[in-house]
């Protein structure tokens, strides 16, 4: 017995030897690790204390999971650091967000999608509620959940004429929840909004402007970053508790709803969303995406 244990203990040894040399050797003829990029960029001018939120995941900014969680803690230290106001915008020339990543939605685990959608609707809120004043600065297209990112802030200017942005849910054979619904309704009132989201119409930035869906049109980013920039700027003599409180009673619905029905909603995006119907749905417009 002894020597059967010392053999084994000996091969051990030496598969032990054998597996530190052999990974020196992979170590040496390995690349450096790729620089881990965030998602997120947050750059805060040392002047006026606004921070600068840049989505970057390219090629268009797709909502994935780990994207959704930077954005939050981006904004939970912006919020703990008592920021003076956030522009979001894009890295990209042509995307401001394509909405939620698909591909966290089409063939995933039940747990992947669940901490998905949850991602989302803390995200969002943590958005939708913030104390401090918000800009979508969109330098791109913007459709679906790109489009909510910009109507959960406070102000929107719109590089045009030739980016588009909405809700086209519809066009995908999905809905949008009610939260969605509210925050469109909030911006370009009820008539335009049932409109809007039955049809799933997406607005070229001269037709958004029309409606009230953006609040300015510009020709570039600087002129879009300038223009947010003074936005915030108006709020300097404004109270902080005062502008909070009153952005929250205006907000109240969308914010008791989410606060109200978290689980629901989630348990109503897992029923539908894992329908077979709705995954062939997404699973065509996936193949349409990538045939273009
Ligand atoms: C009663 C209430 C019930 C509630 C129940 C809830 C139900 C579920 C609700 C779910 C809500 C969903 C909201 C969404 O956001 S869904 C996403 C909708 N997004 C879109 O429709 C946009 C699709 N993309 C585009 O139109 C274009 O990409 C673009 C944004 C106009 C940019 O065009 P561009 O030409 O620059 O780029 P490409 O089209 O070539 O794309 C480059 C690559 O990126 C891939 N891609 C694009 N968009 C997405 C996406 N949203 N998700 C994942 N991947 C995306 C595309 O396939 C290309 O990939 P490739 O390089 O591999 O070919």
């Amino acid at each position: 017995m002894a020597v059967v244990y010392r053999s084994w203990k000996a091969l051990t040894q030496n598969a032990i030897l054998t597996r530190s040399v052999s990974n020196s050797l992979r170590l040496y003829s390995q690349k450096p690790p790729a620089p881990v990029v965030p998602l997120v960029n947050v750059e805060v001018d040392d002047k006026s204390g606004v921070a600068v939120v840049t989505l970057n995941r390219p090629p268009v900014n797709s909502l994935n999971t780990p994207l959704l969680t930077e954005l939050g803690a981006a904004i939970k230290n912006l919020e703990d650091n008592k920021s003076r106001g956030m522009i979001l915008t894009s890295s990209s020339d042509t995307v401001f967000s394509a909405g939620l990543d698909i591909l966290e939605m089409y063939n995933t685990p039940k747990d992947q999608l669940s901490a998905f959608w949850t991602t989302l609707q803390s995200t969002w809120l943590s958005l939708y509620r913030s104390s401090f004043p918000t800009v979508a600065a969109i330098n791109g297209h913007s459709p679906a959940g790109g489009c909510l990112l910009a109507l959960s802030c406070e102000y929107r200017v719109m590089v045009g004429p030739k980016f588009s942005i909405g809700l086209n849910e519809t066009q995908l054979g999905i809905v949008a929840p009610p939260w969605f619904v509210i925050c469109m309704r909030d911006v370009i009132g009820h008539r335009q909004t049932e409109l809007a989201l039955t049809t799933g119409r997406l607005f070229s930035a001269p037709e958004a402007l029309k409606i009230g869906l953006i609040d300015s049109m510009v020709s570039n980013k600087a002129e879009a970053m300038a223009e947010a920039q003074k936005f915030i700027t108006q709020f300097a003599k404004i109270p902080p508790l005062a502008r909070k409180l009153t952005k929250e009673s205006v907000r109240g619905e969308g914010i008791r709803y989410m606060e109200d029905n978290m689980i629901d909603d989630l348990q109503i995006f897992m029923d539908l969303v894992t329908q077979p119907k709705i995954q062939k749905g997404l699973e065509m417009y996936l193949a349409t995406l990538k045939k273009k």
